[in-house]
């Protein structure tokens, strides 16, 4: 029998296994991830992250990201969140005098993160600039940046917006988020030709300038309580249309972050919160 050590965490209700592997970090093999994230026979979870030693001068740790039908991920908004906070913890256990401070830096596949400690149980992250080039979201058909894209599925044509935030997002704006069909266009978008990485699909609803509600239909495990990099592309594609302030808040079916992205040239900050839930040992 084997047991492996494990955390689970939530940052807004997407909910993660959680593993160190700073002295193995060879990748995770997807059946084993499928394993974890199972709801009935495993751990559960939408995502599992796994700590690994730092790739840049500087930062604290690295991570990466498996989906729960075992692909990998580049981005995590708010499994970067719950990353910091497993770190923080983890150096205080280490060593209460020389913990990480209210600012680290944290490695992902998307790059470098820069974290503030905003109290033991909320983080901000910097995600990274918006990358709007077709090609490199990517989308195919397209060549030029579009603030919407026309995009023909089940049987209609909608006006899809289009980012990476290290990893794919569309966004398509409704008047009702509670009513948004996510289960039946997320799956339909995800397949569309025009995704060859599939895509995560968020629906938006504008509330006021300052607030917007979400519902995230993410690649690789189905609709989730709330998906941090999906709130980052939603509030960048409304804020470069202009139907939304630069600073707002996006609530989530799991709970809000907080979005602010000050110009096109800067990085989008994302703050909002994280909770450890359990630890223990999964037998194989
Ligand atoms: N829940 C995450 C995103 C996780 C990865 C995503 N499903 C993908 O495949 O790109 C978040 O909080 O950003």
């Amino acid at each position: 029998m084997h047991a492996l050590r494990f955390t689970k965490m939530h940052g807004a209700g997407n909910d993660f296994v959680v593993l160190d592997r700073r002295h193995d970090a060879a990748p995770l093999d997807p059946a084993l991830c499928r394993a974890l994230a199972d709801r009935r026979t495993g751990i559960g979870c939408d995502q599992i992250l796994t700590i690994e030693p730092p790739r840049s001068i500087g930062a604290a740790a690295s991570y990466r990201i498996w989906n729960a039908d075992g692909s990998s991920s580049q981005q995590c908004g708010n499994g970067a969140r719950c990353v910091a906070a497993w770190m923080l913890r983890d150096s205080v256990a280490l060593d209460p005098e020389r913990c990480l401070a209210d600012h680290f830096e944290l490695d992902s596949p998307a790059g470098t993160h820069a974290v503030d400690v905003l109290d033991l149980h909320h983080y901000r992250i910097a995600m990274g600039r918006p990358i709007f080039a077709p090609a490199r979201i990517p989308l195919l058909g397209f060549d030029a940046p579009q603030s919407e894209y026309a995009l023909t599925f089940g049987g209609e044509t909608l006006a899809v917006g289009a980012v990476s935030m290290g990893n794919p997002h569309a966004v398509i704006e409704v008047d009702d988020v509670d009513a948004a069909p996510v289960a039946n266009f997320g799956p339909v978008l995800q397949r569309h030709a025009a995704f060859p990485e599939s895509v995560n699909a968020g629906f938006a609803q504008v509330v006021a300038r300052d607030r917007i509600r979400l519902r995230v239909y993410e690649r690789g495990v189905g609709e989730t309580l709330a998906c941090g990099s999906g709130a980052c592309a939603a509030a960048v594609v409304l804020m470069r249309r202009g139907r939304v302030d630069r600073d707002i808040a996006v609530e989530l079916p799991g709970g809000t972050l907080r979005i602010a992205w000050p110009d096109d040239d800067a990085e989008v900050a994302m703050s909002g919160p994280t909770a450890f839930v359990f630890e223990g040992e999964w037998w194989s």
